[in-house]
């Protein structure tokens, strides 16, 4: 059986909301490390890497990427430690942080191959660039910027460029995107799965499909979970929540299914902020998501 490397990614430069960057603490403390041992995993905590302060910068150098010098030190750093942890025949377990610790956790998977697929579970498309975001805020362009798209300091991280195929990439759980975002989606050609066709064809339909997608061709899945994709009834402690949410049982069934798939070969869980959040329901809710999607089963 594989093993877990966890990664503690203690960054909110890539948003406006402080807080985030406590979200590896929330999810250890809502016991990540014992739930996945208890499935039977053999499991290391590798500790947080290192990300500096908004307070030990200027504000915003760039306001059409905000922090921008220091979100790539931190991916590049990403990077080494997930492509090591790969090319030692482990699953990265990457905590953030806001979403844009996802572009280092698939600069590092593309070290060791370009042939994987990617799941991203969102509330948003995390498709913008410096040209079409409304904010300014890097968290809002990972996905664009794996694919290949936006400033060439971060396409370039890693040296591989784009890090993912277009026709194995799927976005589930949507239902917030920027007019000139659905542009480049469009362009790009991923498949997205809306809230709207989630409730008309139901979720494990979704799925069946979008796991076709993202192992048609490919090694395995990296699934990047952005805890905003759920209801913010059940995951309040989000910076970006949308009303209209993938609820409890569609989360848990999104989960079973990838695990059943056993096609998950590395895994980010992002955007948990406990300063919003209530008594760490999110940051607990996101520990239950992760022990479905490595197994847990009723009996
Ligand atoms: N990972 C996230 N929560 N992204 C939210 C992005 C919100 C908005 N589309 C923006 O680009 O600013
Ligand atoms: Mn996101
Ligand atoms: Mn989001």
């Amino acid at each position: 059986m594989k093993e877990i490397r966890i990664i503690g990614v203690p960054s909110d430069l890539g948003q406006g909301r402080r807080g985030v960057d406590m979200g590896p603490s929330a999810i250890r403390y809502a016991g990540l490390e014992a739930a996945l041992k208890h499935l039977g995993y053999q499991v290391k905590d590798l500790g947080n890497i290192n990300v500096p302060t908004p307070e030990m910068h200027e504000q915003a150098q760039n306001a059409k990427l905000r922090y921008l010098n220091e979100v790539k030190a931190v991916s590049e750093s990403l990077c080494g430690m997930v492509s090591t942890v790969v090319s030692e025949g482990h699953i990265p377990l990457v905590l953030g942080g806001d979403h844009s610790i996802a572009i280092g956790s698939l600069a590092g998977m593309a070290q060791s191959s370009t042939n994987y697929g990617v799941i991203w579970f969102d509330a948003h498309g995390d498709m913008n660039t410096a040209e079409t975001t409304p904010s300014g805020n890097i968290h809002g362009m990972p996905l664009a910027v794996s694919l290949g798209y936006g400033h060439d300091d971060l396409i370039s991280i890693g040296g591989v460029t784009p890090k993912v195929k277009p026709e194995n990439v799927v976005l589930v759980g949507i239902r917030s995107i920027d007019a000139d975002e659905a542009k480049l989606i469009a362009k790009a050609g991923i498949r997205c799965y809306t809230m709207s066709e989630i409730d008309q064809r139901g979720m494990a339909v979704v799925m069946e499909e979008a796991i076709q997608i993202a192992t048609n061709g490919t090694d395995g899945i990296h699934l990047s979970l952005d805890l905003d994709a759920l209801d913010p009834t059940l995951a309040p402690g989000v910076g970006t929540p949308v009303n209209g949410g993938v609820t409890y049982r569609e989360g848990h069934l999104a989960m079973e299914m990838l695990s059943a798939s056993n096609a998950i070969v590395s895994v980010d869980v992002v955007e948990v902020n406990p300063i919003l959040d209530e008594q760490n329901r999110t940051a607990l809710m996101a520990v239950e998501l992760v022990e479905s999607l490595f197994g847990k089963t009723v009996l």
